[in-house]
């Protein structure tokens, strides 16, 4: 007997040689990324970290199809999703930001059922799963007593577990995290980590997180990519296979000291001095 021999899986997603110029109001070409090639196959919580300015949120913009309002697509290269080109903004791919983009106007079940406001959602999704899936992402968050408050009701912990919740209920395969925690004090911080790693165990996608803060990458990531200063490169990228949660005495391991000062000398030769931070 027999059996057809499948064809490999694409990668989820994948950025092939992408460089991104950006014309200055001088008339100036400005490369913001030089010839990134990252290939992300599987689910998985990837840290990418850089120097202030060197292109981390434009590669974000790249790799989820979202286009600044000057720019259409890659200067050159290609991002492919699932291994076809992505031409604009993704149904697989949602962006999360550090200002959280909750509307004020609207109470925190309806920020996070928005996105079944949209058309192309809710032909995709019927009411009543929609419904369901609100229910379970807002208990998943912590925030079902709190689902008919509004924002300005809320802690910055809170609206950011909200942002979350609005992305988790699409239940996107990619999610691009653009330093959702940089603006939270160290304990919610702390709180929203033990809490992305739980919701990714239970739903799992490809993570690309932005942060300035090497610990965190530690703690989160199972593979960690450093940026150079722009125009940005690839200038360190490896796996860390210790399983989740990572504690205070593990990082304090030599070899995760190590790991640490590998990443903070990239750092410092880049030129980030001020923007280097290690939270604990
Ligand atoms: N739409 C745009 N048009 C022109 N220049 C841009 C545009 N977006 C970003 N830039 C420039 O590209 C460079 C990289 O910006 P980007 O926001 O991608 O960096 P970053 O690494 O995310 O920065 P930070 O760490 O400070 O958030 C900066 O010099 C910025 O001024």
């Amino acid at each position: 007997m027999t059996t057809a021999i499948q064809p490999p899986a694409a990668p989820i997603v994948e950025a092939r040689n992408v460089v991104q110029e950006y014309a200055q109001p001088d008339g100036q070409i400005l490369r913001v990324l030089d010839d990134i090639s990252l290939c992300f196959a599987h689910p998985g919580i990837n840290m990418l970290l850089g120097p202030s300015g060197c292109g981390k949120s434009t590669f974000m913009k790249m790799l989820g199809g979202v286009r600044p309002w000057n720019v259409k697509a890659p200067t050159t290269g290609q991002v492919f999703i699932e291994g076809k080109p992505c031409e604009g903004q993704h149904e697989n791919t949602i962006m999360v930001f550090q200002q959280y983009n909750n509307r004020p106007d609207m109470t925190v079940r309806e920020n996070v059922a928005y996105p079944f406001t949209f058309n192309e959602w809710a032909r995709r999704v019927s009411r009543q799963e929609a419904n369901k899936r609100v229910d379970e992402v807002l208990q998943e968050v912590g925030l079902a007593d709190k689902c008919e408050q509004y924002p300005a009701q809320l802690s910055g912990g809170q609206n950011q577990r909200v942002a979350l919740a609005r992305a988790l209920v699409t239940q996107p395969k990619i999610l691009l995290m653009d330093e959702p925690f940089g603006a939270l004090d160290a304990q919610t911080r702390t709180d929203m980590q033990s809490l992305l790693i739980r919701l990714h165990r239970d739903h799992p996608s490809v993570i690309v997180f932005v942060t300035h803060d090497v610990s965190e990458a530690l703690v989160l990531g199972d593979r960690v990519i450093v940026l150079s200063t722009q125009p940005a490169k690839v200038i360190d990228d490896f796996g860390i296979s210790e399983p989740h949660p990572r504690n205070l005495p593990w990082l304090e391991r030599p070899e995760v000291r190590a790991l640490s000062e590998r990443v903070i000398g990239h750092l410092r030769q880049s030129g980030a001095r001020g923007q280097v931070r290690v939270s604990v």
